[in-house]
């Protein structure tokens, strides 16, 4: 892929409208969820997350994140209810991080930025896979959960155990038998809105899923975030941080909330 999008100077997300012009479109996120524009909707009905573990597959080093990808020939890890209709299948769960504890997710509350962010990436079944369901305006629910400094988590253990396999770009190994349950909060209320892909194809096919309550994460667990590579082996070595794309335009959209 000719100067293939990323996060720095040349390439990062102020450059992106160039090859992908829809990053100016009228869905775009993240976004910055400002609580007085938040609106509180009493039809939203809590969320469904049924996750079975034997369904992951492995986890790999894309160049942008890692991510860990789930079999998804059936409705074995599905979202069901919250603000969906039908029934959505999990393909992958990724993260989103900084360089430092003070910056790193893509959405923000009322303005504050949060270490990293996780995202669950679901697809609807009214579509054949997750790639006739990709570019559609019901197609994908993504639910995000934001990552908070403070005790080592050790549900993030098996992961971080697994990223000196998965060092540089391209690297991927098995991650047979995880539960991505154990990454839930404890209370799933949630903000939705109508958005898009963060990354390149930006396309705005997702129907976000935030979750107010965060998880936790330690310092030293982030530097271990921070120790993977944007670059392949043989390639000048380039910290993985920084992969988040900054909030974009509301747009008049309505962001509601599904708690008071
Ligand atoms: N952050 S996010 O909004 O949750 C999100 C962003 C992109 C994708 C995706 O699926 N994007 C197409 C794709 O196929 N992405 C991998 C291909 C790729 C490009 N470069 C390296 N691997 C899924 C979720
Ligand atoms: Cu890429
Ligand atoms: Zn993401």
């Amino acid at each position: 892929m000719a100067d293939h999008w990323g996060y720095d100077k040349h390439n990062g997300p102020d450059k992106w409208g160039e090859s992908y012009p829809i990053a100016n479109g009228s869905r775009q996120s993240p976004i910055d969820i400002k609580s007085s524009t938040t609106t509180y909707d009493e039809k939203l009905t809590p969320l469904k997350l049924k996750y079975d573990p034997s369904t992951s597959l492995d986890i790999q080093n894309n160049g942008h994140s890692f991510q860990v990808s789930f079999v998804d020939d059936q409705n074995s890890s599905t979202l069901t209810g919250g603000p969906v209709t039908g029934t959505f299948r999990l393909k992958q769960f990724h993260f989103h991080w900084g360089s430092a504890d003070d910056k790193g997710s893509e959405h923000t509350v009322n303005g504050k930025c949060y270490p990293a962010e996780l995202h669950l990436v679901h697809w609807n079944t009214k579509y054949p896979s997750f790639k006739d369901a990709v570019d559609k305006p019901d197609g994908l629910a993504v639910v995000g959960i934001f990552l908070k400094i403070g005790a080592d988590n050790p549900k993030l253990q098996k992961i971080l155990d697994a990223m000196d396999a998965i060092k540089s770009k391209g690297k991927q190994t098995p991650f047979p038998n995880f539960d991505p349950s154990v990454l839930l909060p404890s209370s799933l209320d949630y903000w939705t809105y109508l958005g898009s892909l963060t990354t390149p194809p930006l396309l705005e096919s997702v129907t976000w899923i935030v979750c107010k309550q965060s998880i936790s994460v330690s310092s030293a667990q982030m530097k271990r975030f921070r120790s993977l590579l944007f670059s392949g082996d043989g390639e000048k070595a380039c910290c993985m941080v920084n992969n988040y794309r900054p909030p974009q335009p509301l747009k008049g959209r309505v962001v509601r909330a599904s708690f008071k």
